[in-house]
């Protein structure tokens, strides 16, 4: 296809370039501090969750590119991390290894001419402010999702949406751990594929994976699994109740043991059909964030999949930054998605 005609089929065709461009750079940031991660580039945030300095580097990154590359568009974004912690006094040498991260990662690509500031990286973080909501675009970062696995050495995600007047209309998923196939055997590759992917999807235009370092994209498609008895299902390594969980796959006749893995990876590998159930349960009172879900579920309807809460309804990214719901999510294919749902509605009500 040729450019002007794909620009006529996606109308997101700049957006999504763009969002692949700023994925395809963070990820190597990412790449490269998690191959030697020490103690002193982890910070704890207020709420006891792990941040890092691929975090911030990531989020920075991202937000440079989206505004470089789509000068003429209003720029609003919803990300996960901002500066606070890092303009306190004791955190000035924190912030000076992300500035010389964020423009070494730079100086190592062609695309751009410049060099930041400890001001500018703070600047940039706090551009993902935003609070989003039903009208208007607005972008949706998640600059490590599964921060506890990037610390593990296990797998996790850049993940970036757009929101569209309120609908989540395109994704890129950077998962520099997983490879393209046959992630179900566990937490990581298997050998003979390529590791490292960028998966993405369009509105209406279905999902793609492609080379991190870049290749031809090809087109994925969720398993077309009908019996639950064939299937296996993902979960949470960190956030899952998993008393509900296999009280779920029980129901079903699931036989496979469960695939524990961090970050929307999980997302990722259901889209190229390495598996038939996402179950994603967590505690009681747990408010999901957009940024968790927001990419992974486009590449999931994308490529021919659905995604809803335990109630069956979809999800509703326009509430701002949280999701609506506190009650699980689900993501299989259209044959499996009444009987999950069923069997979600019978262990929710037994456990009450
Ligand atoms: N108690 C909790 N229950 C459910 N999810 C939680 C949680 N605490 C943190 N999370 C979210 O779970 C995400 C990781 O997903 P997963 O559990 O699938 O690996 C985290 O993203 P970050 O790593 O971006 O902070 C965080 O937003
Ligand atoms: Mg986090
Ligand atoms: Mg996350
Ligand atoms: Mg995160």
């Amino acid at each position: 296809m040729s450019q002007l005609t794909e620009i006529a089929a996606n109308p997101y065709a700049d957006e999504l370039a763009a969002a692949k461009k700023a994925v395809s750079l963070a990820a190597r940031l990412c790449q490269r501090v998690q191959q030697g991660i020490l103690q002193s580039d982890i910070q704890s945030k207020a709420d006891r969750t792990p941040v890092t300095v691929a975090d911030y580097g990531s989020q920075v990154l991202i937000s440079l590119v989206l505004k470089k590359e789509l000068l003429s568009h209003s720029f609003s974004m919803v990300a996960e991390e901002d500066s606070e912690d890092l303009r306190k006094d004791d955190a000035q040498q924190i912030l000076e290894h992300i500035t010389s991260l964020v423009n070494e990662t730079i100086a190592n690509d062609d695309s751009y001419n410049m060099s930041l500031s400890k001001e500018d990286v703070l600047a940039a973080l706090d551009g993902g402010k935003s609070e989003g909501g039903p009208s208007g675009r607005h972008w949706i970062l998640d600059p490590i999702d599964g921060t506890k696995g990037f610390i593990r050495g296990d797998q996790y995600a850049v993940a970036l949406g757009l929101l569209d007047e309120g609908k989540v209309v395109l994704g890129v998923l950077g998962c520099p751990n997983l490879p393209s196939k046959s992630t179900n055997k566990h937490n990581g590759s298997s050998s003979g594929d390529q590791v490292g992917s960028l998966y993405f999807a369009t509105i209406g235009c279905g999902a793609k994976v492609q080379a991190l370092e870049g290749s031809e994209p090809q087109k994925i498609t969720i398993c077309s699994v009908n019996n639950p008895v064939d299937a296996s299902f993902f979960e949470s390594l960190e956030h899952s109740k998993r008393d509900l969980t296999s009280s779920i796959a029980e129901k079903l006749g699931v036989q496979a043991p469960p695939v524990r893995m961090d970050s929307q990876a999980k997302y990722a590998a259901l889209a190229q059909g390495d598996g038939a159930i996402y179950l994603r349960f967590s505690g009681k009172g747990y408010k999901e964030r957009v940024w968790d879900h927001a990419a992974g579920s486009i590449i999931v309807t994308e490529a021919g999949g659905m995604v809803k809460d335990a109630s069956g309804n979809d999800l509703d990214f326009s509430k701002g930054r949280y999701l609506d719901r506190d009650r699980g999510i689900i993501a299989t294919n259209r044959y499996l998605m009444p009987m999950v749902l069923k069997a979600v509605q019978e262990a929710i009500d037994e456990e009450q």
